[in-house]
């Protein structure tokens, strides 16, 4: 492990990542790779879910696409130095940020998205000129395996390597140094990862989980909010971190919510939920457990139905759920949806407030005022109002948790900043140290009152004449230098004429 790692920082240190044509010519190869191996992909999706083809290519396919057609298109630009505002000391000098890549950086993925948790955060790694190990999940052991294959085969191998394995493996790799790592999963290892990253001092983006709550207004269309809910809720059989975990709304609402989502089950899956091809199933036998058990006690609105040995759990609806219980004290992350009654919007928003941040929100409300309120009274990492999920696909928005969901965030511009470092560069020339007198010792009250000036832009009657002069100054200074008439030097001689003006004793 340490010997790859190792491999990889000497192909960062060659330089060879850091080109703009060289980032564009693996992010093509990693479209190439896509498109031309687009079956084998679809088919380790499938099998590692049991999800369909085309539900591969739209919940994981799709977004990588379009993730790397932004990141080539936007590329020069993200990669170019932004010029900064300068100050009166240096406004004849160049200050800008210029984005660096970080160096090695390190990406582990969870199981239940294995393709877009692994590939999304790597076309930003790519994009911002960095080497890259990737860790996918052990549990979707089939999409790990096709891009240990695929990677190599498209990628350039000194800079990008895959890493399989489970437990021991990741604790052997989270041994070494890289200089960023992006973790994907539960907020136990999220610890892990962090505790073995600060050994290094190495910076770590946490993309966490949590229970996502939805609340539901009274002031609302209901069928549109159910249709909404069911589709997020039970894609990918509820594995999604974005799913909404539960539900809060008046108690009058409850039973129409419940008849609104059977019905749009029903639409959506059919009279035989097993034979769908849009329903996936859980991912192996410890969640299906798990999930059996958070049924347990609860009053089952509808579904509940469970067959270990395919791991099939219906789409369930749980009400009068007391917030106490177990399925209201972890993550669901399954096809079960507790709806807890509240008196009102005031209750939902305390309801949200006692728990940790979760990963995104959900309102649904004709009340736009009431929406905005929800948000400005809660926190977490996203919010998507009269609908869920979609955040995630707008790449203008970060996408990331906040407080136990998670820290730091990626997608488009933030998974290239995610993975850079914006240095501030001020580029000064040799001239001007009689201006730069004003700052070396010995210090004196006159030159307080200019620093003053300079950096805080303060001064009093006394000096405003001598300001007012200064400022004519530093005018005919800088159009000097834009247009070149005369030198730098020149234009600094203009700046040392003001200084030697009288400046009062005191300033305040
Ligand atoms: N925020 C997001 O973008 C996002 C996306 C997907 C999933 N999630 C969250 O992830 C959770 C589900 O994922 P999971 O954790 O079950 O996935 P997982 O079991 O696939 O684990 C995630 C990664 O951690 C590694 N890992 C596991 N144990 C480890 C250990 N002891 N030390 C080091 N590495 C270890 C695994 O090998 C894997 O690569 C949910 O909470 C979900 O909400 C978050
Ligand atoms: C809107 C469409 C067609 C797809 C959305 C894809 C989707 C649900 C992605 C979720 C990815 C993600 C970060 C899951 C976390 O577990």
């Amino acid at each position: 492990m340490e010997r790859q790692v190792q491999r990889l920082r000497q192909a960062f240190r060659s330089g060879r990542s850091r080109p703009l044509r060289f980032r564009q010519q693996q992010l093509e190869a990693l479209r190439r790779m896509v498109q031309e191996r687009e079956e084998d992909i679809l088919a380790a999706i499938a099998a590692d879910l049991s999800k369909s083809k085309l539900n591969a290519y739209s919940h994981e396919v799709i977004t990588i696409l379009g993730e790397i057609d932004f990141m080539l298109a936007n590329l020069p630009e993200l990669a170019s130095a932004k010029p900064a505002k300068k100050n009166l000391l240096t406004m004849l000098d160049e200050a800008y940020l210029q984005p660096e890549p970080l160096g090695v950086v390190l990406i582990i993925g969870a199981w239940n998205y294995p393709f877009v948790l692994i590939m999304q955060p790597l076309v930003g790694a790519i994009a911002a000129g960095n080497a890259a190990i990737v860790k996918p999940s052990e549990l979707s052991e089939n999409t790990a395996k096709l891009l240990a294959k695929l990677l190599p085969q498209y990628l350039d191998q000194d800079l990008y390597a895959v890493v399989n394995g489970g437990v021991a493996e990741t604790t052997e790799l989270l041994k070494q140094r890289f200089d960023h790592i992006l973790y994907t999963g539960n907020t136990a290892v999220g610890k892990i990862v962090m505790e073995a990253a600060a050994k290094h001092l190495t910076p770590v983006t946490l993309e966490l989980g949590g229970k996502s709550p939805c609340y539901i207004d009274r002031d609302c269309d209901l069928d549109v909010a159910c249709r909404r809910i069911t589709w997020g809720k039970y894609m990918n059989c509820g594995q999604t971190c974005i799913a909404p975990d539960y539900v809060l709304c008046e108690a009058s609402l409850q039973d129409q919510i419940i008849q609104k989502i059977k019905e749009t089950v029903k639409e959506f899956y059919g009279e035989n939920i097993k034979e769908s091809p849009d329903y996936e199933r859980i991912v192996n036998l410890r969640h299906f457990k798990r999930l059996q058990g958070l049924l347990e006690g609860q009053k089952i609105a509808f579904g509940g139905e469970t067959d270990e040995v395919t791991r099939y759990i219906a789409p369930t609806v749980l009400t009068d759920v007391d917030p106490n219980s177990k399925v209201m004290q972890e993550e669901i992350f399954g096809p079960i949806l507790p709806i807890v009654s509240v008196k009102n919007v005031d209750e939902a928003i305390s309801f949200i407030n006692d728990r940790e941040k979760p990963l995104a929100l959900y309102v649904f409300s004709h009340n736009n005022k009431l929406i905005k309120r929800v948000i400005e009274e809660t926190s977490s990492g996203g919010v998507t109002g009269n609908d869920v999920i979609m955040h995630f696909t707008v790449n203008s928005l970060p996408f990331g948790g906040v407080g136990a969901s998670g820290m730091g965030a990626y997608h488009g511009k933030y998974s290239f900043d995610t993975f850079s470092h914006q240095r501030p560069c001020l580029l000064k020339g040799l001239k001007g140290e009689s201006v730069n007198k004003l700052r070396y010792p010995p210090n004196s009250q006159s030159k307080l009152g200019w620093a003053k000036f300079l950096l805080l832009k303060k001064f009093n009657r006394a000096g405003l004449l001598t300001l007012l002069v200064t400022c004519l100054a530093v005018v005919a200074a800088v159009f000097i230098k834009k247009y070149q008439a005369l030198s730098r030097g020149n234009a600094l001689l203009a700046s040392l004429v003001v200084h030697r003006l009288r400046w009062p004793s005191k300033h305040s």
